[in-house]
């Protein structure tokens, strides 16, 4: 990547079909679903009952008079749709924030991609086929625990903010994971399980007996593991497609009051911090909050059972960034894991560290809020200096790798940037902020160096959107026509590679397939 190119347009401005007028698709096309969520006792239309983004949730539940409404046997089958969420970096506070300071965070243009095909009545199942995975596994509709997750005082509501696992509801889907990926290695089968289980939990809090059998497909151009929010992502597709399927959303819509946005964000959000717990444990939200509403967000959870406090940055600048992965793979939670434990040791010294990536962080804030801030050499070598140092003390946290220190040693001998693991490390990707004035021939030579040794590194942009929805899975080609392109089970697995998965699907910086429709935060 050219340096020019790196410094894209940010904040998704080059999506110009945002501003089309579209269609709300809510209401008439999920009437087939329609039935099926009065029988869970879902009313779609609740939305002023749901807690607001930072108020905690007081609502009260009318649920025990759930009507026992059977399904219309003339339901017409839903249509097969898609929705997408993006990865994310982060760019200061990683770590500092599982332990309650703020970090600034970014989408980026690789996104996650999960087709919903509903199948016919007769067919009582589930499917699930994370492709990248390799994982497929179908169970039985009427198999699962309902009668745990449905429980008095344990059922949970699509409006409900959960802040923990329920260990009885965890215990109850175990059994219904052991016959997932049976023989596969064992590394790759508890990836494999962690998947499974977010989306088990998600399906059993969301769904009902009654809930329709489907295919969800799920292929990202997010690399799993790699300090990009993959899971987060994932977790976003998840969330939205099932808050969907029981129509509980509204909108994406262009004349959408801000305020719904916000609303329906939140409850996708608070779903796919569940389906995280599931993945990584001790999640901070940060990723599945940057994945839900895009852009850019300072993000600070001071109180784990309450909702964090997100402040949008829409005017995030355009930054020279350099995106490489050490292609070192490792989990989140070991690394999360790890700073619990330096802080059990050493509480007083690790204290002092996260509060020193605090300051960092709202260094860099100050920075870019104040008034006059603009992208030159002298803000160039602000942010810098703070990137170094926030990444000095993610070293002195032991979160680094050598991969990670080879790309740092790298780029600090061509003098060319500032760099810093980002996401939770130990392996993962590095980015790093261009200094100014580099020449074009330094760049072209610091990847050579890298490609030499292994490193990949990616084409990116920060400041897309959120959680986006393909209702039905059609695409409109750019034309008014009727019909259009439809996006089948097949056409989706067969498409190669990232770029095979964008010009069928994307909704990234190089490709706008017409049709998506995003949430938009408020103040975006
Ligand atoms: N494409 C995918 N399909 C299905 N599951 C995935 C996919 N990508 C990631 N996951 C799930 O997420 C897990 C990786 O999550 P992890 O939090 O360790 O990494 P990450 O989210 O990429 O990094 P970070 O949290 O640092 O941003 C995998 O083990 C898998 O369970
Ligand atoms: C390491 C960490 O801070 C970043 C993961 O992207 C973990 C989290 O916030 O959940």
């Amino acid at each position: 990547m050219s340096a020019p190119a790196i410094a894209q347009r940010l904040n998704g401005s080059l999506r110009v079909s945002d501003t089309r007028p579209v269609a709300h698709f809510l209401p008439d096309q999920l009437n087939g679903l329609a039935d099926r969520t009065r029988a869970n006792g879902h009313s779609p239309d609740s939305d002023s009952s749901d807690a607001s983004s930072t108020g905690s949730n007081t609502v009260n539940s009318t649920e025990t008079k759930r009507p026992n409404m059977a399904r219309k046997a003339s339901s017409p089958m839903a249509p097969a749709f898609m929705v997408s969420a993006p990865g994310k970096v982060i760019v200061f506070g990683e770590h500092a924030v599982v332990h309650g300071k703020p970090a600034l965070a970014a989408a980026i243009s690789l996104r996650s991609y999960l087709l919903v095909t509903t199948l016919s009545k007769s067919h009582r199942t589930i499917t699930l086929n994370f492709r990248d995975l390799g994982l497929t596994h179908t169970w039985d509709i009427e198999a699962l625990p309902w009668d745990v997750f449905q429980q008095p005082g344990k059922k949970k509501f699509y409006y409900d903010l959960v802040t923990s696992l329920d260990p009885d509801l965890v215990a109850a889907i175990e059994p219904h994971l052991e016959g997932v990926s049976k023989g596969v290695p064992e590394e790759q089968r508890k990836n494999h399980v962690r998947s499974a289980s977010a989306f088990l939990y998600l399906f059993l809090s969301l769904g009902s007996p009654q809930s329709a059998g489907a295919v969800y497909t799920l292929r990202s151009n997010i690399p799993t593991a790699a300090g990009l929010g993959s899971s987060a992502s994932v977790c976003v597709c998840l969330s939205s497609a099932l808050l969907l399927q029981i129509r509980t959303l509204a909108g994406p819509h262009p004349d959408q009051p801000a305020e719904e946005a916000e609303t329906q964000i939140e409850r996708i959000n608070r779903w796919a911090f569940v389906g995280e717990l599931c993945i990584h444990g001790n999640p901070s939200g940060v990723d599945n909050t940057v994945a839900a509403g895009g852009k850019a967000v300072i993000y600070q959870r001071e109180d784990t059972e309450k909702n964090p406090t997100v402040i949008p940055f829409p005017n995030f600048p355009e930054l020279p960034l350099l995106l490489v992965d050490t292609q070192q793979s490792r989990s989140t939670s070991t690394e999360v894991a790890k700073v619990a434990q330096l802080k059990k040791s050493h509480p007083i010294v690790t204290e002092t560290i996260l509060n020193a990536i605090d300051e960092v962080t709202c260094s860099a804030r100050r920075l870019i809020e104040s008034p006059d801030f603009e992208v030159n050499d002298d803000t160039l070598d602000q942010l810098g200096t703070l990137i170094r140092i926030n990444h000095g003390f993610l070293v002195s946290l032991g979160v680094s790798h050598p991969r990670l220190e080879r790309i740092r040693e790298l780029v600090d001998y061509a003098n060319i940037g500032w760099t810093k693991l980002t996401g939770a490390g130990g392996g993962g990707c590095a980015i790093t902020l261009l200094k100014p004035g580099v020449k074009p021939e330094a760049v072209r030579e610091l990847k050579k160096k890298l490609a030499e040794e292994g490193f990949n590194k990616y084409e990116t942009t920060l400041g897309g959107d959120g959680v986006g929805v393909l209702y039905p899975a059609v695409l409109r080609n750019g034309s008014d026509e009727e019909g259009g392109e439809e996006i089948d089970q097949q056409k989706f697995i067969e498409a190669e590679g990232a770029e095979g998965i964008e010009r069928l699907v994307g909704v990234s910086f190089h490709e706008k397939r017409e049709g998506w429709k995003f949430w938009k935060r408020s103040s975006q």
